[in-house]
């Protein structure tokens, strides 16, 4: 009965962009997740597994994955849960897949920026991401793993090294701060944070993180210094997080909200709804020398279908544009130097 009542409430959480998505035995998705014994990846499993969008979860890990799908295993919907431990299965656990979602790798500890996971986190991505390639290669791959700037860029130069890179399949979430951000302006405006929408443009750290609030719906607007102070919020809500667990880690249950509400998505518009709206760091064209960029995008069978662009920026979000480009650009461009070096 609870778990009746949680999926029915996630299904309507998740078609708020949408129409409301029938789910017959051929429009659901064979689902993967790297990583999924972690923080992330449990809770996340758990939404997947309650979705009926899904009808095959693989769950990957390097400890801990089968004791997770045993456990999920038992819930009383159809999707059917295996899992798989170490590199000698990882090939086993991307084969047939739709959607890989990728929340493996270490995450911050108070004091550090998602930069400083670099060294560790660019070679499990690039790992899963050659494994992925090699299995799966037509998958949409969602990478949550940080530092997403450059672990986008990487994925991108393994799939390429490979011969299968598709821009229009690859994609960084950054749904956390589109969440988040309708989560403050709701707050800040008595709304309801369901029906409001903030998007949220650039990358996923500190100053890339651009708030647009001059588009949300409804409309708002704030004094000047009101706006500075959620501006930085939604910028520093990682961090926020990151605090408040003092060592234990980052956002885990938040983001596994988010990161299903992405994959679900995927899975809409994979079995041809239309009109999936996202806002996703993709490659991208729409700010010159910044090949990389997270923007409103339309989702279609075969992935990005359209990028839908910046809209009209404020005086204001147009600087924090200016400010985000240098930063993007070297992060951009040391996820691409990692692979060329490897
Ligand atoms: N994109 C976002 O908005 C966002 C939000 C929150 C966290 N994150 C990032 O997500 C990542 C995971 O965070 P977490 O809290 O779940 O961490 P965690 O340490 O709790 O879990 C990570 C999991 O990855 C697994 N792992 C490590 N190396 C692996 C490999 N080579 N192959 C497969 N699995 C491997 C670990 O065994 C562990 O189970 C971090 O990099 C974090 O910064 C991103
Ligand atoms: O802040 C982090 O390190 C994790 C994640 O990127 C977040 O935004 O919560």
């Amino acid at each position: 009965m609870l778990s009746r009542f949680v999926s029915s409430q996630l299904l309507n959480t998740v078609s708020k962009n949408g129409k409301q998505f029938s789910t017959s035995a051929k429009n659901k998705a064979r689902v993967a997740v790297a990583g999924a014994s972690g923080g992330i990846g449990q809770p996340l499993s758990l939404l997947l597994k309650q979705s009926p969008l899904v009808s095959e979860l693989s769950l990957y890990d390097i400890v801990h994955a089968p004791g997770v799908a045993a456990d999920l295993s038992h819930i009383e919907t159809k999707a059917k849960v295996t899992g798989y431990n170490g590199n000698e299965q990882m090939a086993d656990a991307f084969k047939n897949v739709d959607i890989v979602v990728i929340p493996a790798g270490v995450p911050r500890k108070p004091g550090m920026t998602r930069d400083d996971l670099f060294n560790t986190n660019a070679s499990i991505v690039a790992s899963i991401v050659k494994a992925v390639g090699e299995n799966s290669p037509k998958a949409f791959i969602a990478i949550i793993s940080n530092p997403v700037n450059s672990t986008v860029p990487i994925a991108a130069e393994v799939l390429k090294k490979l011969g299968v890179y598709d821009p229009k399949r690859l994609f960084g979430v950054t749904t956390l701060d589109i969440v988040r951000a309708n989560t403050f302006i709701a707050e800040a405006k008595g709304l309801d944070p369901a029906t409001t929408h903030v998007p949220v443009i650039g990358g996923h750290s500190g100053v890339t993180i651009i708030p647009v609030i001059s588009q949300a719906k409804p409309s708002v607007s704030f004094p000047q210094p009101e706006l500075d102070k959620l501006t930085v919020r939604i910028q520093e809500a990682g961090t926020e997080v990151v605090k408040a667990k003092a060592g234990a880690g980052s956002a885990t249950l938040s983001m596994a909200y988010a990161g299903a509400k992405f994959t679900f998505s995927l899975a809409k518009a994979l079995h041809g709804e239309s009109n999936v709206q996202e806002i996703s760091y993709i490659e991208s064209d729409v700010v010159p020398g910044v090949k990389y960029f997270s923007s409103p995008i339309i989702l279609g069978k075969n992935g990005v279908e359209k990028n839908l662009g910046l809209g009209t920026l404020s005086d204001f979000e147009k600087k924090l544009l200016e400010t985000a480009i240098p930063e993007l650009q070297k992060n951009i461009k040391k996820g691409e130097e990692f692979v060329a070096k490897s």
